[in-house]
């Protein structure tokens, strides 16, 4: 599975400590996250994490495009909701494209922990059919494109 973990600056210790508390889980997917938050849970676990811009730098819009590809899993996304973001559009564009594409978001520890707890239990497997199902329609698309 794509995970993406990003965290807002106050909230970027709990996500640190939430991905060390799960590191196992985490070790079996392909992680993906904003700048600085990728940083801090690198350093912290060692873990591999492709990481985009710093989220007032584009890197919310970055993981969203994913989301539009279809190719992101599950986000993580530990917001401060006390703190005015600069970039708060930017916030609300990726939660709505996870809201488009039925893309399991969690936006604080409590939903995280059934997140995780639902991944490691197959609850997720739903994700791998569309999956194949975007590789087959690549297929026939190159195939449509070879024939013309
Ligand atoms: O601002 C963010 C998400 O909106 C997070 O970005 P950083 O991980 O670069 O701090």
């Amino acid at each position: 599975m794509n995970i993406a973990l990003i965290a807002h600056d106050k909230k970027k210790n709990d996500l640190v400590q939430f991905v060390e508390a799960y590191q196992t889980t985490f070790a079996e997917h392909q992680l993906y996250a904003t700048g600085t938050t990728g940083l801090r849970i690198h350093e912290a676990t060692g873990l591999q994490i492709h990481r985009f811009n710093s989220g007032p730098l584009g890197g919310d819009q970055e993981i969203g495009a994913l989301i539009a590809q279809n190719k992101m899993d599950i986000v993580i996304f530990f917001r401060d909701p006390l703190t005015a973001q600069p970039h708060e559009p930017d916030v609300t564009a990726l939660v709505r494209l996870c809201d488009v594409y039925s893309i399991p978001l969690a936006t604080n520890m409590g939903t995280a922990e059934v997140l995780i707890h639902g991944l490691n239990r197959g609850d997720l497997t739903w994700r791998n059919v569309i999956h194949e199902s975007q590789g087959e329609s690549n297929e026939s698309n190159e195939s449509n494109e070879s024939n013309e």
